[in-house]
């Protein structure tokens, strides 16, 4: 299947010189979650910029089923939905209003029975008459989305949709955003948060100073997230490893009082009993154990100093 979103030879500088992509290349398919992760200025939002056709590309291109974001701007438009960073709402206006006025601006024919159907997936159907400064925090964000969903998009485009809210309203805006992909929305979120795209994705971009540096599986990423490390304490320092110490993962440190065992969290065996038998085969007391897993921005740390490599 053609991919929704195809990203070619992407380069953006700013008239003020500033790089803020290079030559990023990308396919995103229908109806995946893809999370794009960066620290700031990383050039997130210049690429949702330039694919919802906000700002013009310097280099490459961008398609959106098929249509060229400059070229043919207002097909590939019609395709996206686009829920900024800024919550900007027009406090005196009704929720219906405010999503019919939306798609309107698309050029869409009024549609009451679909925008009713975006209210009621989004748990904002009892609230369409309401104004929406008597919403809560939470129910302004859905209303942002709802705006963004009004003339139907295939993709939604989440810049940082959970930035500055807490955990509940986080919890809340990762159920609705499931929701949508189960409709058949793809969903393309930028976040700062390792926790979150660990919670939605099917796949995670990194991007560090305008550049992709890496897209993968969230299962893979797993699966390297999936390590832990055993620190053994020991009583007295010892010189070497005993030979049936040694294996694959077991380090000594240098300064001899501490054994580390790197595994494999998620196998059926871990090698710890084997590795705490050997232990006490070899009469080598023990004062303390502790386990560590690897965070995620670990791995992400590993796996771009890899990339640069
Ligand atoms: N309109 C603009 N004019 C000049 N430079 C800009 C403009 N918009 C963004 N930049 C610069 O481009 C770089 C990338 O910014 P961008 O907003 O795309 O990053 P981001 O990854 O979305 O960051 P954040 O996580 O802080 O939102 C930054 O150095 C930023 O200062």
């Amino acid at each position: 299947m053609q991919p929704i979103i195809e990203v070619r030879d992407l380069s953006k500088t700013y008239a003020s010189g500033t790089v803020a992509l290079t030559d990023v290349t990308l396919d995103i398919h229908q109806g995946e979650i893809l999370a794009l992760l960066g620290p700031n200025g990383a050039g997130k939002t210049t690429f949702i910029s330039i694919t919802c056709g906000l700002v013009t590309p310097t280099g490459g291109t961008v398609r959106v089923g098929g249509h060229d974001v400059v070229r043919d701007y207002r097909a590939a438009r019609s395709l996206i939905g686009l829920v900024p960073q800024e919550i900007s709402v027009e406090m005196f206006e009704t929720v219906i209003n405010t999503v019919r006025f939306s798609r309107g601006l698309y050029g869409k024919a009024p549609d009451d029975a679909y925008l009713e159907g975006v209210l009621k997936s989004l748990a904002l159907y009892d609230k369409r008459d309401a104004k929406l400064m008597e919403l809560s925090g939470g129910m302004k964000r859905r209303v942002l989305i709802a705006k963004a969903l009004s003339h139907g998009p295939k993709v939604l485009f989440l810049d940082e949709p959970t930035a500055g809210v807490d955990v509940n309203l986080r919890r809340e805006m990762w159920g609705v955003v499931r929701r949508l992909r189960e409709e058949g929305v793809t969903v393309i979120l930028t976040t700062h948060y390792l926790e979150e795209a660990e919670e939605m994705a099917d796949r995670v971009g990194v991007i560090d100073r305008g550049r992709l540096m890496l897209v993968r599986d969230k299962a893979e990423l797993m699966h390297e997230f999936g390590r832990k490390r055993l620190t053994v304490e020991l009583t007295e320092a010892m010189a070497a490893l005993p030979a049936d110490l040694a294996g694959d993962g077991v380090t000594l440190s240098a300064d001899g009082m501490h054994v580390s065992y790197d595994y494999d969290a998620r196998a059926d065996r871990s090698g710890i009993a084997r590795l705490l038998a050997g232990f006490a085969a070899e009469g080598i007391a023990v004062r303390d154990l502790s386990t560590e897993q690897s965070s995620l921005e670990d791995v992400f740390l590993r796996l771009v100093e890899e990339e640069r490599a």
